[in-house]
């Protein structure tokens, strides 16, 4: 988007080449949250390398969503640290705080759009909170470059939320999560409530815009075909913290009883034959 390249410029300062925050844009150690005195992370560690697809699974209710509130600043740890393209997150007073919220993008579940806005005027939120000093007609033009950009058609843009289906919401919520040119993304379970057919094709979006515009992705999921089809690791939570970080054969090898029953579920092996059959299987990874 050579258009808002110039003006992006001004918001992202990327970390040294080869440093630690350029290889791991995220990293998280020692984490601690809690609501009153029911503990969802303990100690909780975990680095997603740059340019990854980390799928990050775990039974309902392990704190999936809350960890990446924490890594976007929303929830308050009681202990660790968060580092997220080498600024300090656990530091900030609120999010405002975080100068580093226009090289991010986050998909809700739901989508999260405003349901009174156009799908182009939600994706200009975001450039008219950073960027307040573009023209009107610039805008327009970035907002629709997203929006075709997620795979609707023209027509969507003036389209509201109601007069969306879900699949076209998803994508919708996609293309203001594209609007900043983040080099983070955050997706919490994309092909949630999706057909096979819609969410198959969801997850080749993601793959697809993560290849062309180098994003590393941070994705929560239910969706065993989606760990199989895109992700190039999983960070499995369990035991309030995260148990192993690898790649699904990685993971598959190791002995904890819930990963074991995960994958090797009848869902789990559906999954992975459907895997085998397209070659999707990957290869390298470790153990947390
Ligand atoms: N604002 C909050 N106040 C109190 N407890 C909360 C709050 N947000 C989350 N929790 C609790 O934290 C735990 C983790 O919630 P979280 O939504 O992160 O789970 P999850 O792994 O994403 O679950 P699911 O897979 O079902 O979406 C749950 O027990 C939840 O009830």
């Amino acid at each position: 988007m050579t258009e808002s390249d110039g003006l992006l410029t001004a918001c992202a300062v990327p970390p040294p080449p080869g440093s630690e925050a350029d290889l791991f844009p995220i990293r998280v150690r020692g984490l601690k949250n809690a609501f009153g005195p029911h503990v969802v992370h303990e100690n909780l560690d975990l680095d997603v390398r740059r340019g990854e697809i980390l799928g990050v699974v775990g039974g309902s209710g392990t704190g999936k969503s809350v960890l990446m509130r924490a890594i976007i600043g929303l929830q308050i740890p009681e202990e660790g640290t968060i580092e997220v393209l080498g600024s300090p997150i656990t530091d900030a007073r609120d999010d405002d705080d975080i100068d580093i919220r226009c090289r991010w993008g986050i998909l809700f579940q739901g989508g999260a759009l405003f349901s009174t806005l156009t799908v182009a005027e939600n994706v200009e939120v975001p450039l008219r909170e950073f960027y307040p000093e573009i023209t009107d007609e610039l805008r327009h033009e970035i907002a629709r470059y997203k929006v075709l950009l997620s795979g609707l058609p023209a027509e969507a843009t003036s389209k509201y939320p109601s007069e969306l289906s879900g699949g076209m919401r998803k994508r919708a919520g996609l293309a203001r999560a594209l609007a900043l040119d983040p080099e983070l993304l955050f997706l919490d379970e994309p092909t949630a409530g999706l057909d096979p057919i819609g969410a198959a094709g969801f997850d080749q979006l993601i793959r697809s815009l993560q290849q062309t515009l180098g994003l590393t992705v941070f994705l929560i999921t239910h969706d065993l075909d989606t760990l199989y089809e895109i992700c190039d690791r999983v960070a499995v939570l369990a035991d309030k913290r995260v148990i192993a970080v690898g790649t699904i054969p990685e993971l598959i090898a190791t002995d904890h009883p819930w990963i074991k029953s995960y994958f090797n579920g009848p869902r789990g092996r559906a999954a992975m034959a459907a895997a085998e059959r397209n070659g999707a299987l990957g290869t390298s990874g470790d153990q947390a």
